[in-house]
């Protein structure tokens, strides 16, 4: 991202910022905008905040719209850079999009133009949460893997939820139906399945590599996608219709990928019953190191990458071990911390960093850039 301005989000009356291609520290005591900022550049990039679904909040008390526009710059091996600007406002709930002036055919075509990995500290229950969690991780690189599968997960879950229906309020005169939306469950669901079965295939690796340089190279991960579906339209069919009675009595079926989740397992036993704090710690840092590279390996492009008040979250020997990681990528990368003497990058050529500071919402320490 070469450029961003924000204009009444969060604390940010107008902020105008242009960035290093590599590494931005952005340091700054707690409130004073930090977050705001990362949240400003996902949300030119996504249209999403990361960390609300009320996209209200995000416009500044006293407001009515508010809005994000950044420059992104992809740079494709062999090719010449490509430059665009995307826009995302928002006023009351409706929020507005735009590509180079234009309205893109879909917010999810929107969101997966210009790659973006958010890290922020509450996702410090990745690996010891809940399953939906990590649906949403897989869910996220899928968008980028198969973009049809955001497609198939909302058609899914609407069939899903008219089943339910029909089964908790009796079944009698609507068999038709009934059959109708498990058709459409177990088609949209096998497809789910296939699309986040890919994208654990895609994950493990690169997760297995992060965590050895992250945290303890001893120490052997496993990683392995518990599927509460089948990539199998058939055995999909079968299930739900043999789970009716069951399920009739549940809040939800009991089959489909709705109940999908990512068992983590350290030498053979799993994360969340053995794992330390640091662990816990070192390996959600490295679930979004290892989404960041899975994306780039689909997409052929160095995603944007946001770390919100990543020091606060680690010992100072695991802050030197993501920082050397890091510095090994070759994207651009945000980092925010109240302490940015933990920020040391000695591997780093010094041109590539750039320091700011937020107080109140203003960004200091920005000098123009060469040639603007
Ligand atoms: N819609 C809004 N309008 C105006 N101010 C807001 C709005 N939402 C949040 N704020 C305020 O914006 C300020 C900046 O919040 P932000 O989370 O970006 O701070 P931060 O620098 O990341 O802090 P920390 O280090 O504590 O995480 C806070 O004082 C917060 O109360």
């Amino acid at each position: 991202m070469a450029r961003l301005i924000v204009r009444s989000l969060r604390n940010l009356e107008h902020v105008e910022f242009e960035p290093s291609p590599r590494l931005n520290v952005i340091s700054g005591s707690n409130g004073q905008g930090k977050t705001s900022l990362l949240e400003a550049i996902y949300f030119a990039a996504t249209s999403r905040s990361f960390r609300t679904h009320r996209m209200g909040d995000l416009v500044t008390h006293g407001s009515r719209i508010g809005s994000s526009r950044a420059r992104f710059v992809q740079t494709h091996e062999g090719t010449e850079p490509l430059s665009r600007e995307q826009v995302a406002s928002i006023e009351g709930k409706r929020c507005v999009v735009l590509v180079d002036g234009n309205r893109p055919s879909s917010l999810a075509s929107f969101a997966t133009l210009s790659p973006v990995v958010a890290f922020h500290p509450n996702e410090m229950t990745l690996t010891t949460g809940p399953a939906s969690g990590r649906r949403v991780l897989l869910d996220r690189l899928a968008l980028f893997m198969s973009p049809s599968s955001g497609d198939h997960r909302r058609r899914y879950e609407t069939a899903l939820r008219a089943r339910q229906e029909i089964l908790q309020h009796g079944q009698a005169g609507r068999l038709d139906e009934l059959e109708a939306y498990e058709e459409l469950c177990a088609r949209h669901g096998a497809a789910v399945t296939r699309a986040r079965a890919a994208a654990v295939d895609a994950l493990m690796p690169e997760l297995i590599e992060a965590f050895a340089s992250i945290a303890a190279p001893e120490l052997s991960l496993s990683v392995n996608y518990a599927a509460g579906g089948s990539q199998d339209v058939e055995v999909a069919r079968v299930a739900l219709r043999d789970a009716r009675s069951r399920d009739a009595r549940r809040p939800t079926a009991s089959f489909g990928p709705h109940k999908d989740d990512v068992d983590l397992a350290l030498d053979g036993h799993p994360v969340r019953l053995v794992a330390s704090q640091g662990q816990h710690r070192a390996l959600t840092l490295a679930l979004k190191v290892a989404e960041t590279a899975a994306i780039r390996n689909a997409r052929r492009v160095e995603p944007v990458l946001l770390f919100d008040d990543v020091s606060s979250e680690l010992d100072r020997e695991r802050t030197e071990a993501l920082m050397t990681y890091l510095g090994l990528t070759r994207g651009q990368l945000f980092l925010t911390t109240t302490r940015p003497e933990l920020i040391v990058t000695p591997r780093m050529n010094s041109a590539e960093r750039r320091d700011f500071h937020i107080d109140g919402g203003v960004i200091l320490g920005t000098p123009p850039r060469q040639g603007s």
